[in-house]
């Protein structure tokens, strides 16, 4: 009988669950992490919320673990990278918690424009405050949005039920979908020069890690409110400290920070600022709609392979599987190329396979593509979520299937839609199964997608190459592969060089003075 582990609160129900379904579960909470290894190599699945940190080191003492399931939406406390090299499958349950976490941002918002905390204690003090707390309506205000997906979408909604102007910044939010929903559809400038209040509600990535920096905080409209319900991180801490000292930003509530525990804060005290230790997700309805999803997630996972959710490895029946391995590996590449280099002005997408590629189920490879592409945008996607989501964005993706054989003998195609035309890449299979691209954007180039790579488009003109190795060597920079290719002679040429690590943006801008440079982007792919 499998054994998991539940090493974080969570309602009673799913214990149950797997005890129903025939797993053997032991509840053990608040458990250091020298305490968590000694244990967590006798059980096959961990069922966890924000509060256990799965690092390597925990990975690594747990030689029998399958499985870590995460009652909630974000995974920034589970080592992907390192679960999956163990060929640990991550799930999570992306949509239990949602309109939760809406409704504590609403909650949050009504605070800050009442003071309702402060007005609260200082009655309760017997002081009867009543000329001290003059509120604002949100009747007739704008809310800037800032992401726009699952949990965002269920802010709009009930901020225009509010009676409330919606501002949406999202790259991946169609000008179909913000119809749909009823927002405005804005860049990130407009968003913080209209609105009255901004709610966050985006993943913490490289994109958004600062989005509300001490820059953006500054273009923020004079007496703007801030509310952070998503990941600490997204707001520069120290810089909205010294926002609302100088009297330009009145009020911020934080459910998040960057460190928790947040035991302490500089803008613990400050006068308009609320906050919450993580309480976004804290309602018994989430919560047990969490905990009976993970555990029943987990145990279909334990019991019968099934896979649901899962961030980190494609949901496949046995049969389907060793095919279509490759394909997806090729697929989510190249998704994810064009989503490095054309992200945020994607409007449609499509997946077309040819030849042997053609005989397959297309779904999957699809999903993979959708994934790639989401996935600079969302850490959550996976291939189960990437088609609801792109769905529900109105994202027009197109599937075509030609029998035809071409130049190769199987090839996939990703084509997509965006303000300035259709861009397209593709790649095929070589050797025993290896993902190769072979097109980009209309120039024939060879290049395995993998690590961390350098795009450059130039113009063809002899001597370039050497003085590019030069730059990159003067910098330390070691090329691992080099692959050229161009539109014609002396015409526009695209370059994709593996490095050994990231480059610094001093060297990007190095490369970006030589003469000819048109475009240097740094990629990084699995
Ligand atoms: N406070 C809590 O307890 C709590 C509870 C649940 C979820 N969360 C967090 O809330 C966040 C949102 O969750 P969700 O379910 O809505 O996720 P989601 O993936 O459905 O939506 C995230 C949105 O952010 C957008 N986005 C990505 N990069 C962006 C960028 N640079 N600028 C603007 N938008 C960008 C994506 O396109 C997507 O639409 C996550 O970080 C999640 O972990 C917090
Ligand atoms: O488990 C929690 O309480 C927080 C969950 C939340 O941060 C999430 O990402 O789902």
């Amino acid at each position: 009988m499998p054994k998991v582990l539940i090493s974080d609160k969570m309602d009673p129900r799913a214990a149950a669950i797997f005890r129903e379904r025939g797993v053997e579960v032991d509840e053990i909470t608040g458990k250091t992490p020298d305490e968590l290894k000694a244990i967590i190599g006798q059980y096959d699945g961990l069922a966890i919320r924000s509060a256990t940190k799965v690092t390597k080191e925990i990975l690594d003492a747990a030689p029998n673990l399958k499985v870590i399931g995460r009652a909630g939406i974000g995974v920034d406390n589970v080592d992907i990278p390192a679960a999956s090299a163990k060929g640990v499958v991550v799930m999570n349950t992306p949509f239990g918690n949602s309109i939760t976490t809406a409704e504590h941002a609403i909650a949050l918002m009504f605070a800050l424009a009442r003071q309702l905390p402060e007005a609260n204690a200082q009655t309760q003090q017997g002081l009867w405050p009543k000329n001290g707390f003059m509120g604002v309506e949100v009747t007739g205000k704008t809310l800037g949005l800032i992401g726009a997906g699952n949990i965002g979408s269920i802010v709009a909604s009930r901020a225009l039920g509010l009676k409330m102007k919606v501002v949406a910044f999202d790259p991946f939010l169609t000008p179909e979908r913000a119809v749909e929903m009823g927002v405005e559809k804005a860049d990130l400038d407009t968003l913080l020069a209209k609105a009255d209040f901004i709610t966050l509600h985006t993943p913490l990535t490289d994109q958004t890690r600062n989005i509300l920096s001490k820059e953006n905080l500054a273009k923020t409209k004079k007496g703007v409110r801030i509310i952070n319900c998503a990941r600490g991180g997204l707001v520069d801490e120290a810089a909205l400290k010294e926002a609302m000292d100088a009297g330009h930003v009145a009020g911020a509530a934080l459910d998040v920070f960057v460190q928790e525990p947040a035991k302490e804060s500089p803008l613990f005290g400050t006068p308009n600022f609320i906050c919450t230790p993580h309480l976004g997700a804290s309602t018994d309805e989430a919560q047990v709609n969490v905990a009976l999803q993970v555990a029943e997630q987990l145990s279909d996972y334990l019991l019968d392979g099934g896979i649901t959710n899962a961030l980190n490895v494609p949901s496949l029946s046995a049969e389907e599987a060793p095919k279509l391995k490759p394909y997806m590996a090729l697929a989510e590449e190249l998704g994810s190329l064009v989503g490095q280099l054309e992200g945020d002005h994607v409007q449609g997408v499509s997946v077309e396979v040819e030849g042997h590629a053609a005989e397959l189920n297309q779904k999957p490879i699809t999903a993979a593509v959708l994934a790639g592409l989401m996935r600079v945008y969302s850490d959550t996607v996976n291939m189960v979520n990437a088609p609801f989501l792109a769905k529900e964005r109105g994202l027009d993706v197109r599937e075509v299937r030609h029998d035809r054989e071409g130049d190769y003998q199987t090839l996939v195609r990703v084509t997509v839609k965006t303000e300035s035309g259709d861009k397209s890449v593709a790649g095929t299979l070589f050797g025993h199964g290896s993902p190769r691209l072979v097109e980009l954007f209309g120039i024939k180039v060879e290049a395995d997608l993998e690590g961390h790579m350098l795009y450059i488009v130039n113009q063809d003109a002899p001597g370039f190459i050497g003085r590019l190795g030069s730059t990159l060597g003067e910098a330390g920079v070691n090329i691992g592969t080099f692959h050229l290719g161009r539109r014609n002679q002396g015409g526009e040429a695209v370059l994709l060089l593996s490095v050994d690590g990231a480059v610094s943006q001093e060297v990007l801008n190095d490369i970006c003075k030589l003469a000819g440079v048109k475009t240097v982007k740094l990629l990084r792919f699995a």
